[in-house]
């Protein structure tokens, strides 16, 4: 349960702007999911969360505070499973845990772990097996498992389940959002990035989305616990309906901003060659 502030957050890639001033404060306790056109950003704003990246410590606070590098306390789900390859599913978790609770012994370790392992509706038997012999879907679920087992304030989820198929996504989906709502007091805060407009209408307590870089936030929409929509209503609730089609709207526009912006940029790359080409012509005229 951790607060998070960014305030007019600047950060570049060398002399590559991304972030052109985020401001927003997520409270306690929130499922926040970012939607926004590939490349605006919302990779790099979870990885600066996550202290993977370097920002200014005044424009971001998480729990109050300045970033300085990586923690336990707010660990992260990437789509590509993350899991070390040379290492037992189970073993993934239990590294963790030995980071993170030094005074525990091995047996201890392995309870929670495999406790865990139940919570995410996995068999036991896979927990020996290594990330290779696991499925793309049994291995996502070892990787959440890690992150929850830590019991970590905030969770940062990068496209999770980006690569899964649509069944085993709307299992974890569901899994996930039952593991963060059974802690009525001390719920984590997570900040979870998504392509999906769906993924975020079914999750999210609070949707944000991000414009093309260097971006800024466009919208923001809030949901309470009476209008947070449920899996059965999402297609059929009319405000979800609305919202749905307000969001898309914001997408596509951006989209056809985007597609404009860069075809000006190449005409004016082409024009800048063809002036180019002229003036040398002249040049050449008027020595000969
Ligand atoms: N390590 C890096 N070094 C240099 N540039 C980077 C690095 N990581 C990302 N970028 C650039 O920063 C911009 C934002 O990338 P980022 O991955 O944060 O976007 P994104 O919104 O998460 O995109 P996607 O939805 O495709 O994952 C892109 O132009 C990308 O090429």
């Amino acid at each position: 349960m951790l607060e998070v502030s960014a305030n007019n957050l600047h950060f570049a890639y060398d002399s590559e702007l991304v972030l052109g001033g985020i401001d927003y404060q997520a409270k306690a306790g929130k499922f926040v999911c970012f939607l926004g056109l590939s490349g605006c950003g919302k990779s790099t704003l979870l990885r600066l969360i996550a202290g993977l990246e370097k920002s200014d410590p005044r424009q971001l606070l998480v729990g109050g505070k300045p970033v300085n590098g990586p923690s336990l306390d707010r660990p992260m789900v990437f789509q590509d499973y993350g899991l070390f390859p040379w290492m037992t599913a189970g073993d993934n978790i239990c590294i963790a845990l030995k980071q993170k609770y030094k005074e525990w012994d091995k047996h201890k370790r392995k309870e929670v772990a495999l406790e865990w392992v139940h919570n995410l509706g996995l068999d036991e038997d896979l927990y020996e097996k290594l990330p290779m012999n696991l499925s793309g879907g049994q291995r996502q679920r070892f990787a959440v498992a890690r992150a929850f087992a830590l019991d970590a304030p905030l969770l940062l989820m990068d496209e999770p389940f980006g690569s899964l198929d649509a069944v085993t996504t709307a299992l974890l989906q569901d899994t996930v959002l039952d593991l963060w709502q059974k802690e009525k007091e001390n719920r984590k805060t997570i900040f979870f990035v998504t392509h999906s407009v769906d993924e975020a209408l079914l999750l999210a307590t609070d949707i944000v989305v991000m414009g093309q870089a260097p971006s800024k936030i466009i919208y923001t929409h809030s949901f309470t616990e009476e209008t947070k929509p449920k899996r059965e209503s999402l297609y059929t609730d009319p405000t979800v309906l609305d919202l749905r089609t307000l969001l898309y709207k914001i997408i596509n526009d951006e989209i056809a901003e985007k597609a404009q912006r860069l075809k000006a940029e190449k005409a004016n790359a082409l024009g800048g060659k063809a002036n180019t080409k002229k003036s040398l012509f002249f040049l050449r005229r008027k020595a000969s």
